[in-house]
Protein backbone atom coordinates (compact mmCIF):
# COMPACT_ATOMS: atom_id res chain seq x y z
CA UNK A 1 0.00 0.00 0.00
CA UNK A 2 1.14 3.38 -0.96
CA UNK A 3 1.74 6.13 1.85
CA UNK A 4 0.90 9.58 2.13
CA UNK A 5 1.55 11.90 4.84
CA UNK A 6 -0.25 15.05 5.90
CA UNK A 7 1.31 18.10 7.41
CA UNK A 8 -1.32 20.70 8.44
CA UNK A 9 -3.51 21.82 11.28
CA UNK A 10 -6.39 19.73 13.11
CA UNK A 11 -10.29 20.68 12.71
CA UNK A 12 -12.02 19.58 15.65
CA UNK A 13 -15.21 19.89 13.47
CA UNK A 14 -13.62 16.29 11.18
CA UNK A 15 -14.78 18.08 7.93
CA UNK A 16 -11.01 20.25 6.74
CA UNK A 17 -7.24 20.01 8.12
CA UNK A 18 -6.01 16.76 8.88
CA UNK A 19 -8.85 15.03 9.85
CA UNK A 20 -9.94 15.46 6.07
CA UNK A 21 -6.99 14.90 4.47
CA UNK A 22 -6.49 11.38 6.26
CA UNK A 23 -10.62 11.03 5.07
CA UNK A 24 -9.43 11.67 1.81
CA UNK A 25 -6.13 9.36 1.83
CA UNK A 26 -8.60 6.67 3.22
CA UNK A 27 -10.64 6.89 0.08
CA UNK A 28 -8.26 7.07 -2.69
CA UNK A 29 -6.36 4.16 -1.66
CA UNK A 30 -4.15 5.10 0.40
CA UNK A 31 -2.03 4.63 3.85
CA UNK A 32 -2.19 8.16 5.43
CA UNK A 33 0.23 9.48 8.33
CA UNK A 34 -0.03 13.17 10.05
CA UNK A 35 2.54 15.74 11.01
CA UNK A 36 0.24 18.28 13.23
CA UNK A 37 1.21 21.60 12.78
CA UNK A 38 -1.26 23.49 14.84
CA UNK A 39 -4.47 22.83 16.70
CA UNK A 40 -7.70 24.40 15.99
CA UNK A 41 -11.12 24.77 17.92
CA UNK A 42 -13.43 24.97 15.10
CA UNK A 43 -16.34 23.60 13.97
CA UNK A 44 -19.17 24.60 10.97
CA UNK A 45 -19.95 27.68 12.21
CA UNK A 46 -16.09 29.38 12.80
CA UNK A 47 -12.41 28.98 13.99
CA UNK A 48 -12.63 30.05 18.10
CA UNK A 49 -8.67 29.32 18.95
CA UNK A 50 -5.85 28.15 17.68
CA UNK A 51 -2.50 26.39 18.95
CA UNK A 52 0.47 26.24 17.40
CA UNK A 53 2.46 23.06 17.55
CA UNK A 54 6.44 23.91 19.00
CA UNK A 55 8.74 23.83 15.77
CA UNK A 56 10.81 21.13 17.82
CA UNK A 57 7.72 18.75 17.62
CA UNK A 58 6.76 19.54 14.21
CA UNK A 59 10.36 18.37 13.57
CA UNK A 60 10.12 15.69 15.47
CA UNK A 61 6.96 14.22 13.89
CA UNK A 62 8.69 14.58 10.38
CA UNK A 63 11.30 12.88 11.60
CA UNK A 64 9.78 10.01 13.55
CA UNK A 65 7.82 9.32 10.25
CA UNK A 66 10.67 9.82 7.22
CA UNK A 67 13.10 8.00 9.39
CA UNK A 68 10.87 4.85 9.46
CA UNK A 69 8.87 5.20 6.44
CA UNK A 70 9.15 5.38 2.87
CA UNK A 71 6.58 8.71 1.82
CA UNK A 72 4.99 8.27 -1.26
CA UNK A 73 3.72 11.64 -1.14
CA UNK A 74 3.42 14.58 1.09
CA UNK A 75 0.53 17.31 1.21
CA UNK A 76 0.75 20.74 2.92
CA UNK A 77 -1.87 22.27 4.49
CA UNK A 78 -2.21 25.29 7.24
CA UNK A 79 1.11 26.51 8.25
CA UNK A 80 0.53 29.28 10.43
CA UNK A 81 3.85 30.86 10.97
CA UNK A 82 7.29 31.48 10.00
CA UNK A 83 9.13 28.81 12.24
CA UNK A 84 6.50 26.28 10.86
CA UNK A 85 7.34 27.30 7.56
CA UNK A 86 11.09 27.51 8.14
CA UNK A 87 11.04 23.75 9.81
CA UNK A 88 8.57 22.12 7.23
CA UNK A 89 11.20 23.22 4.25
CA UNK A 90 14.08 21.84 6.31
CA UNK A 91 12.58 18.73 6.48
CA UNK A 92 11.49 18.09 3.28
CA UNK A 93 14.69 19.12 1.89
CA UNK A 94 16.45 16.93 4.30
CA UNK A 95 14.50 13.88 3.36
CA UNK A 96 14.32 14.97 -0.45
CA UNK A 97 9.97 14.70 -0.18
CA UNK A 98 8.39 13.66 -3.30
CA UNK A 99 5.08 14.31 -5.04
CA UNK A 100 4.50 17.26 -2.69
CA UNK A 101 1.31 18.98 -2.99
CA UNK A 102 1.26 22.39 -1.10
CA UNK A 103 -2.30 23.80 -0.30
CA UNK A 104 -1.60 27.56 0.56
CA UNK A 105 -4.03 27.70 2.67
CA UNK A 106 -4.79 31.41 3.87
CA UNK A 107 -7.97 32.31 5.33
CA UNK A 108 -10.64 29.77 6.61
CA UNK A 109 -14.29 29.79 5.10
CA UNK A 110 -15.52 31.66 7.67
CA UNK A 111 -12.51 34.39 7.54
CA UNK A 112 -9.92 33.49 10.24
CA UNK A 113 -6.21 33.68 9.20
CA UNK A 114 -5.44 30.35 9.59
CA UNK A 115 -1.98 31.71 8.25
CA UNK A 116 -0.09 34.88 9.86
CA UNK A 117 -0.21 37.48 7.30
CA UNK A 118 3.13 38.13 7.91
CA UNK A 119 4.06 34.75 7.23
CA UNK A 120 2.63 34.91 3.18
CA UNK A 121 5.90 35.71 1.96
CA UNK A 122 7.60 32.72 3.47
CA UNK A 123 4.89 30.48 2.22
CA UNK A 124 5.87 31.81 -1.25
CA UNK A 125 9.62 32.03 -0.77
CA UNK A 126 10.38 28.45 0.70
CA UNK A 127 7.54 25.94 0.21
CA UNK A 128 6.30 26.48 -3.55
CA UNK A 129 10.02 25.86 -5.11
CA UNK A 130 9.00 22.35 -3.31
CA UNK A 131 5.71 21.88 -4.64
CA UNK A 132 4.83 19.21 -7.35
CA UNK A 133 1.46 20.77 -7.30
CA UNK A 134 0.29 24.16 -5.58
CA UNK A 135 -3.14 24.52 -5.42
CA UNK A 136 -4.38 27.67 -4.30
CA UNK A 137 -7.74 29.05 -4.53
CA UNK A 138 -8.98 32.45 -6.09
CA UNK A 139 -7.65 34.79 -2.76
CA UNK A 140 -4.48 32.85 -2.35
CA UNK A 141 -3.37 33.47 -5.99
CA UNK A 142 -4.58 36.95 -5.21
CA UNK A 143 -2.06 37.26 -2.44
CA UNK A 144 0.58 35.55 -3.89
CA UNK A 145 0.71 37.36 -7.04
CA UNK A 146 -0.89 41.09 -5.46
CA UNK A 147 -3.46 41.02 -8.83
CA UNK A 148 -7.10 40.38 -8.69
CA UNK A 149 -8.66 37.72 -10.50
CA UNK A 150 -12.29 38.04 -11.71
CA UNK A 151 -12.30 36.08 -14.64
CA UNK A 152 -10.58 32.83 -16.52
CA UNK A 153 -8.13 34.84 -18.57
CA UNK A 154 -6.76 36.40 -15.25
CA UNK A 155 -6.57 32.84 -13.75
CA UNK A 156 -4.32 32.08 -16.28
CA UNK A 157 -2.08 34.63 -16.19
CA UNK A 158 -1.74 34.54 -11.93
CA UNK A 159 -1.08 30.95 -12.90
CA UNK A 160 1.55 32.03 -14.64
CA UNK A 161 3.02 34.39 -12.11
CA UNK A 162 2.64 31.83 -9.32
CA UNK A 163 4.39 29.03 -11.56
CA UNK A 164 7.80 31.72 -11.75
CA UNK A 165 7.82 31.03 -7.71
CA UNK A 166 9.23 27.39 -8.52
CA UNK A 167 6.32 25.04 -8.57
CA UNK A 168 6.67 22.16 -10.45
CA UNK A 169 2.52 22.88 -11.80
CA UNK A 170 -0.08 24.97 -10.61
CA UNK A 171 -3.42 24.37 -10.04
CA UNK A 172 -5.25 27.49 -9.72
CA UNK A 173 -8.95 26.18 -7.83
CA UNK A 174 -12.44 28.52 -9.10
CA UNK A 175 -14.41 27.31 -6.30
CA UNK A 176 -14.54 31.14 -5.29
CA UNK A 177 -16.02 31.70 -9.11
CA UNK A 178 -19.07 33.28 -9.34
CA UNK A 179 -19.29 31.39 -12.46
CA UNK A 180 -19.02 27.46 -12.90
CA UNK A 181 -16.26 25.48 -10.79
CA UNK A 182 -13.66 25.00 -13.31
CA UNK A 183 -9.86 25.47 -11.64
CA UNK A 184 -7.16 25.62 -14.73
CA UNK A 185 -3.80 23.44 -14.27
CA UNK A 186 -0.52 25.06 -15.47
CA UNK A 187 2.54 23.06 -15.79
CA UNK A 188 4.91 25.85 -17.19
CA UNK A 189 4.17 25.33 -20.64
CA UNK A 190 -0.03 24.20 -21.39
CA UNK A 191 -2.87 25.74 -19.48
CA UNK A 192 -5.95 22.39 -18.54
CA UNK A 193 -9.43 23.03 -17.58
CA UNK A 194 -10.76 20.82 -15.49
CA UNK A 195 -14.79 22.09 -15.51
CA UNK A 196 -17.76 20.74 -13.02
CA UNK A 197 -20.70 22.73 -13.00
CA UNK A 198 -21.42 24.80 -9.65
CA UNK A 199 -23.04 22.41 -6.97
CA UNK A 200 -25.96 24.53 -5.28
CA UNK A 201 -24.56 23.92 -1.13
CA UNK A 202 -23.76 25.39 1.40
CA UNK A 203 -21.94 22.46 2.99
CA UNK A 204 -17.89 23.38 1.43
CA UNK A 205 -16.40 22.82 4.43
CA UNK A 206 -12.55 21.73 3.59
CA UNK A 207 -13.06 21.24 -0.06
CA UNK A 208 -9.38 22.87 -0.95
CA UNK A 209 -8.51 20.51 1.78
CA UNK A 210 -9.75 16.92 0.84
CA UNK A 211 -8.82 17.93 -2.83
CA UNK A 212 -5.26 18.59 -2.46
CA UNK A 213 -5.05 15.42 -0.24
CA UNK A 214 -6.73 13.53 -3.04
CA UNK A 215 -4.49 14.70 -5.41
CA UNK A 216 -1.14 13.46 -3.27
CA UNK A 217 -2.99 10.19 -2.63
CA UNK A 218 -3.10 10.01 -6.89
CA UNK A 219 0.55 10.61 -6.86
CA UNK A 220 1.23 8.44 -4.16
CA UNK A 221 -0.28 5.66 -6.31
CA UNK A 222 1.63 6.26 -9.40
CA UNK A 223 -0.41 8.71 -11.07
CA UNK A 224 1.21 11.52 -13.23
CA UNK A 225 -0.18 15.24 -12.29
CA UNK A 226 -2.67 15.36 -14.94
CA UNK A 227 -4.43 12.57 -14.18
CA UNK A 228 -3.97 12.69 -10.47
CA UNK A 229 -6.01 15.92 -10.95
CA UNK A 230 -8.59 15.05 -13.19
CA UNK A 231 -8.91 11.93 -10.43
CA UNK A 232 -9.17 14.05 -7.39
CA UNK A 233 -11.33 16.65 -9.52
CA UNK A 234 -14.03 13.70 -9.85
CA UNK A 235 -13.62 12.85 -6.67
CA UNK A 236 -14.33 16.00 -4.99
CA UNK A 237 -17.17 16.93 -7.72
CA UNK A 238 -19.04 13.74 -5.84
CA UNK A 239 -17.96 14.76 -2.26
CA UNK A 240 -20.07 18.13 -2.61
CA UNK A 241 -22.96 16.49 -4.77
CA UNK A 242 -23.26 14.20 -1.38
CA UNK A 243 -22.07 17.11 1.07
CA UNK A 244 -23.44 16.60 4.62
CA UNK A 245 -25.53 18.73 6.42
CA UNK A 246 -23.40 18.66 10.04
CA UNK A 247 -23.60 20.91 11.85
CA UNK A 248 -25.23 24.47 12.01
CA UNK A 249 -22.94 26.07 9.55
CA UNK A 250 -21.16 25.13 6.73
CA UNK A 251 -21.46 21.30 6.48
CA UNK A 252 -18.66 18.86 5.25
CA UNK A 253 -18.60 17.39 2.10
CA UNK A 254 -18.91 13.22 2.13
CA UNK A 255 -15.42 11.70 1.77
CA UNK A 256 -16.90 8.29 1.41
CA UNK A 257 -19.64 8.57 -1.19
CA UNK A 258 -18.84 6.20 -3.52
CA UNK A 259 -17.42 3.76 -1.51
CA UNK A 260 -20.50 3.08 0.65
CA UNK A 261 -22.65 3.24 -2.14
CA UNK A 262 -20.75 0.31 -3.72
CA UNK A 263 -20.81 -1.40 -0.50
CA UNK A 264 -24.70 -0.78 0.03
CA UNK A 265 -24.07 0.82 3.49
CA UNK A 266 -24.84 3.93 2.45
CA UNK A 267 -28.59 4.73 2.46
CA UNK A 268 -29.06 8.57 2.20
CA UNK A 269 -27.04 11.82 2.28
N1 LIG B 1 -20.15 24.75 -5.23
C1 LIG B 1 -19.24 24.01 -5.86
N2 LIG B 1 -19.59 23.16 -6.86
C2 LIG B 1 -18.69 22.39 -7.50
N3 LIG B 1 -17.38 22.41 -7.23
C3 LIG B 1 -16.94 23.24 -6.25
C4 LIG B 1 -17.83 24.08 -5.52
N4 LIG B 1 -17.12 24.79 -4.60
C5 LIG B 1 -15.83 24.39 -4.74
N5 LIG B 1 -15.71 23.49 -5.75
C6 LIG B 1 -14.49 22.79 -6.18
O1 LIG B 1 -13.87 22.30 -5.00
C7 LIG B 1 -12.46 22.33 -5.13
C8 LIG B 1 -11.88 23.17 -4.00
O2 LIG B 1 -11.96 24.53 -4.38
P1 LIG B 1 -12.17 25.76 -3.43
O3 LIG B 1 -11.87 26.97 -4.26
O4 LIG B 1 -13.50 25.66 -2.77
O5 LIG B 1 -11.05 25.49 -2.34
P2 LIG B 1 -10.75 26.27 -1.01
O6 LIG B 1 -11.37 27.62 -1.04
O7 LIG B 1 -9.26 26.21 -0.86
O8 LIG B 1 -11.44 25.38 0.11
P3 LIG B 1 -11.23 25.39 1.74
O9 LIG B 1 -10.32 26.52 2.07
O10 LIG B 1 -12.57 25.50 2.36
O11 LIG B 1 -10.64 24.05 2.07
C9 LIG B 1 -12.19 22.89 -6.53
O12 LIG B 1 -12.05 21.81 -7.43
C10 LIG B 1 -13.44 23.69 -6.83
O13 LIG B 1 -13.65 23.87 -8.20
C1 LIG C 1 -7.10 23.24 10.20
C2 LIG C 1 -7.68 23.78 8.94
N1 LIG C 1 -6.94 23.69 7.80
C3 LIG C 1 -7.45 24.17 6.64
C4 LIG C 1 -8.71 24.74 6.60
C5 LIG C 1 -9.21 25.22 5.24
O1 LIG C 1 -10.07 26.16 5.21
C6 LIG C 1 -9.44 24.83 7.81
N2 LIG C 1 -10.67 25.38 7.85
N3 LIG C 1 -8.90 24.34 8.96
Amino acid sequence: MKKALTIAGSDSSGGAGIQADLKAFAANGVFGMSVITAVTAQNTQGVFAVQDIDPAVIAKQIEAVFEDIEVDAVKIGMVSRIETIETIAAGLKKYRARNVVVDPVMVSKSGYHLLNPAAESKLTALLLPLATVVTPNIPEAEVITGMKITSLQDMEEAAKMIHCFGPQNVLLKGGHRTDDATDILFDGNTFRYFSSPRIATTNTHGTGCTLSAAIAANLARGYAVYDAVALAKEYITTAIAHALAIGKGVGPTHHFYDLYKRAGVFIDE
